[in-house]
């Protein structure tokens, strides 16, 4: 029996439709693969690209069709274009309004080295970054990002607020995360980062976090650090944080950069944002790398495609039920940037010391995955 699957890809702006193409054609040899599974996918508009089209960042149309879909494939959004739009037009808010449209309150940001020849690219020193494992638990629907806003002339705020039922959700998530990691042999450790020496928003995360955790989860060793000194500490020692990082909105989107600086570039590093707690069945989901749309390389064909094509890596894994082709897939993309061109160097775009172009990397991950290893 073939099994439907709903998908749409929302490309967004500037470097979003060059590295979505990369992805869809990946997608298109999983599929292919795969005759049992019938994958129906639409395509619509967010970010400049919808507002320049429809008046707003994203269509209640787009939105509802998001909703009907098993899984949404994100490019990104922004550019100087539009820097002078009011803030509730800005192509951003279209992401945020998907992800609150989704419910997709936990976005999962994992940080190593996806093929280990990428090690010698880190802005820090081999023997520093080597062994670095951590996955950033971001929530996504809440905090400052979401709190009501207050713009004018002379002054501009925005509340940062969470509530109990917020931080034990996300708690569950990084918590489920963490008790697979034993499965592979890693430490069950969890961080949690936040500001409690100053926020109050920090407070009540870190006192209903260590509740949930204790009553929930008492296996699980869970440790308190400052967003702050976190931010230096994984540029000093990032391995000390192998585990789960769980922590709020805007730390999350901070400290989850600062794994691209660990790692070499942002252009690898991919992302889930999901609407269950994973293990418990597949969840609905928007898949983006973490990167923004690199207004300064766009137009040239040199975008990385790696972390969209392994943020579709994740969709697989979370949303289409569909593990062993995730593996097959990061895998596929290891063998391609460990692999040597014509330079000694893997295949790879600029951003990680190669001279491959985007549609390079993207058929190369698409001829590897097809052919398989052993
Ligand atoms: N989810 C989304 O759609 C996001 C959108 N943005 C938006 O993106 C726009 C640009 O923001 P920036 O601060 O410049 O951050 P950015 O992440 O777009 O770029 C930062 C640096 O990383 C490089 N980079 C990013 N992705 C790359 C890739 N795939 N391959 C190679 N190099 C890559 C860029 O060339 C740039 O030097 C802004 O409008 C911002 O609001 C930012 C973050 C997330
Ligand atoms: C809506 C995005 C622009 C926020 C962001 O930087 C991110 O989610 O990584
Ligand atoms: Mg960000």
């Amino acid at each position: 029996m073939v099994s439907r699957k709903k998908l749409l890809i929302l490309a967004g702006d500037h470097v979003g439709p060059e590295i979505i193409q990369e992805a869809i054609k990946v997608l298109g040899v999983v599929a292919e693969l795969r005759p049992d599974i019938k994958i129906d996918i639409e395509h619509g508009l967010i970010g400049g690209s919808s507002l320049d089209a429809h008046g707003v960042p994203i269509s209640d149309q787009t939105l509802e069709n998001a909703a009907s879909s098993h899984a949404v494939l994100l490019g990104c959004v922004g550019g100087p274009e539009w820097e002078g739009v009011p803030g509730h037009l800005r192509p951003e808010m279209g992401v945020l309004k998907l992800r609150k449209r989704l419910d997709a309150f936990a976005n999962i940001r994992p940080c190593r080295f996806f093929a280990p020849s990428l090690i010698d690219r880190s802005t820090l020193k081999p023997e520093i970054v080597a062994g670095v494992d951590f996955t950033v638990v971001r929530e996504n629907c809440g905090g400052a990002y979401f709190g009501a806003k207050d713009e004018r002339e002379d002054i501009g705020s925005d509340l940062w607020v969470y509530e109990k039922a917020e931080i034990e959700r996300c708690a569950r998530v990084s918590a489920a995360l963490a008790m697979q990691l034993s499965d592979c042999g890693k430490k069950r450790v969890v961080w949690n980062a936040d500001k409690a020496n100053v926020l109050a928003s920090s407070r009540i995360w870190r006192r209903i976090t260590h509740e949930t955790f204790s009553r929930e989860f008492p296996e699980l060793k869970l440790k308190d650090q400052l967003a702050d000194s976190m931010a230096m500490l994984l540029v000093k020692s990032p391995t000390k944080f192998n585990g789960i990082i769980h922590t709020d909105n805007t730390f999350g989107d901070i400290l989850s950069d600062i794994s691209g600086g660990i790692i070499g570039s942002l252009g690898v590093l991919p992302s889930a944002s999901i609407s269950s707690v994973p293990g418990q069945g597949p969840c609905k989901g928007v898949y983006e790398a973490v990167h923004g749309s690199a207004p300064d390389i766009s137009g040239k064909g040199i975008a990385n495609p790696v972390g969209q094509i392994l943020s579709l890596a994740l969709l697989l894994k979370y949303s289409f039920g569909m593990a062993e082709e995730a593996v097959r897939l990061e895998k596929a993309v290891q063998i391609v940037l460990d692999s040597s061109d014509h330079q000694g160097l893997g295949i790879r775009t600029p951003d990680l010391g190669g001279s491959a172009s985007t549609k390079e990397v993207g058929d190369a991950i698409c001829a590897v995955y097809r052919a398989g290893f052993s």
